[in-house]
């Protein structure tokens, strides 16, 4: 059967045009004037471009004691609802698990997906059996991408040792390095000071993480990166120390990326200080949020292109598992939702202020994803031979945020109240409506993983140029080479 999608204007990445998108099956077939298909959506009036990737949820993820509320069905939910047409998880061993136990429950979980999916890789701990495994993982299961996480002290951190072992591991097998980057050292410190000077609310969070700690960090996992000859993907940049050291790096012609959150650049520190305990701790994640200052820079990163994609970081607890942390902040389970409302958020915030252009828009909530993680143009791309992940944008259509009417499983939501306008008329995954004018139509099971191969393009141009440029003994006449 073919759909075609009429009289809308596409905007890619690159790109704005007056054209219908016909699709036939999962795939677009035909881009032009004046076509015709055996369904037609109308998009008078919408801007219809490539469906939202977000690199970066957690869904049902094991964390602090507890299990993060959305699953893989409320989870893509949401994001179909928002426009999100595929979701990027992290499998997550336990300290000690092989990697290729952890994909196994991962793969159960994701089996209720209603749109498409993949998997970054967690390194927890090193051992031989990681640095083996991680060779089938790649190869064999199609995951390019390794988190490492330099906080959660006694969980899930790693150690400088096992990361840059990591490091060079993924360089020598095309694939790219993730972090967390935030010093866990510190962070463990400060919270323990805090707790008995008796500051155990939920401020006493956003005081145990302070920018230095995720500038410092940041900072060290590039240094680390370099010198493993591997490319770096930071997540949840939340401040102008983690952001300045991603663009000096980048001056310098390193491979590297940040990722914004939608609520770090919507939504500051102030929320902490509130005297209801719930809304302050529903808010707690890590890094916390910020002030205005870290937001601008921020904005402006996605702007000159300093920072390349917005992510939501979606791992959501109810207020009842919030609530753990009474009396001691380190218990409240780190994490905010998002995934509904980062597309609307963004448009809202971002392209209804002025501060990012439509294509601009498009680069950082869709095709840059794509580009690094390896998917693209299958992914992020309205092109002949792309995936139909659709979205069909009403500028005028507008909302109030409210938790009463959201996908999410959760009671509450971060955004709550906020006016969001430009919302999706049609979402399409794979060529299936899933959002139809307006209504989310879910299909449970219809997501499939997306694979996606190492070697790409920017980790070919950095083995060639660390190849290039390695350490060389200089040949001297008449003094042997030693041992060659
Ligand atoms: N960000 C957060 O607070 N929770 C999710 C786990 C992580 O990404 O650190
Ligand atoms: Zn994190
Ligand atoms: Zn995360």
């Amino acid at each position: 059967m073919t759909t075609v999608i009429k009289n809308g204007t596409i905007v890619t990445h690159d790109l704005t045009y007056a054209a219908d998108v016909l699709i036939d099956g999962e795939t677009i077939i035909e881009i032009g004037e004046n076509l015709e298909g055996d369904e037609v959506l109308d998009a008078t009036g919408c801007y219809v471009m490539p469906g939202g990737i977000d690199p970066h949820t957690h869904l049902e993820m094991p964390f602090m004691g507890t299990y993060s509320s959305d699953d893989f069905d409320s989870g893509t939910r949401a994001a179909l609802a928002g426009g999100t047409t595929m979701v990027v998880d992290f499998a997550l061993p336990q300290p000690g698990q092989g990697l290729l136990d952890a994909l196994k429950t991962w793969d159960n979980k994701s089996a209720r997906a209603h749109c498409d999916y993949s998997f970054h890789m967690a390194v927890t701990w090193w051992s031989e059996q990681v640095f083996d495994e991680m060779k089938t993982v790649i190869e064999q299961y199609g995951i390019n991408s390794f988190k490492h996480f330099m906080a959660y002290k006694g969980a899930l951190m790693v150690q400088d040792d096992e990361m840059y072992a990591s490091f060079q591991r993924l360089a020598e097998l095309g694939a790219i390095a993730l972090v967390h980057a935030e010093n866990g050292d510190v962070v463990a410190d400060l919270s323990a000071r805090l707790l008995r000077e008796g500051n155990d609310g939920p401020e006493g969070h956003a005081y145990s993480r302070p920018p230095q700690v995720e500038g410092e960090a940041t900072n060290r996992a590039i240094m680390i990166a370099d010198m493993a000859g591997v490319p770096l993907y930071v997540v949840h940049v939340s401040c102008e120390q983690s952001h300045e050291a991603i663009r000096r790096a980048r001056q310098a012609g390193m491979r590297v990326w940040g990722e914004p959150l939608i609520q770090h650049l919507t939504l500051d520190e102030s929320e902490y200080f509130n005297e209801d305990w719930d809304h302050s701790a529903r808010r707690v994640m890590s890094p916390p949020f910020r002030d205005e200052k870290h937001q601008d820079s921020l904005w402006a990163g996605l702007q000159s292109g300093s920072l390349s994609c917005v992510a939501t970081d979606h791992c959501a607890f109810t207020t009842e598992q919030k609530r753990t942390g009474i009396g001691d902040f380190t218990k409240i389970p780190n994490g905010t939702g998002g995934l509904e409302d980062r597309m609307p958020m963004l448009w809202t915030y971002g392209v209804g202020t002025g501060r990012l252009t439509p294509n601009e828009f498009v680069a950082v909530t869709s095709t840059n994803s794509a580009k690094i993680l390896n998917c693209y143009p299958k992914k992020g791309a309205i092109l002949v031979g792309s995936d139909a992940d659709i979205v069909v944008l009403d500028p005028e259509k507008e909302k109030t945020i409210s938790a009463k009417t959201q996908e999410s499983s959760i009671d509450y939501n971060v955004f709550e109240g906020k006016h969001v306008k430009g919302l999706p008329r049609y979402v399409l995954s794979r060529g299936r409506v899933m959002v139809d004018d307006g209504v989310l139509k879910p299909s449970e099971g219809h997501g499939r993983f997306v694979k996606r191969r190492p070697q790409g393009e920017v980790n070919r141009a950095l083995t060639s140029w660390k190849d290039m440029t390695k350490p060389r003994p200089v040949e001297r006449s008449g003094i042997p080479a030693s041992g060659v």
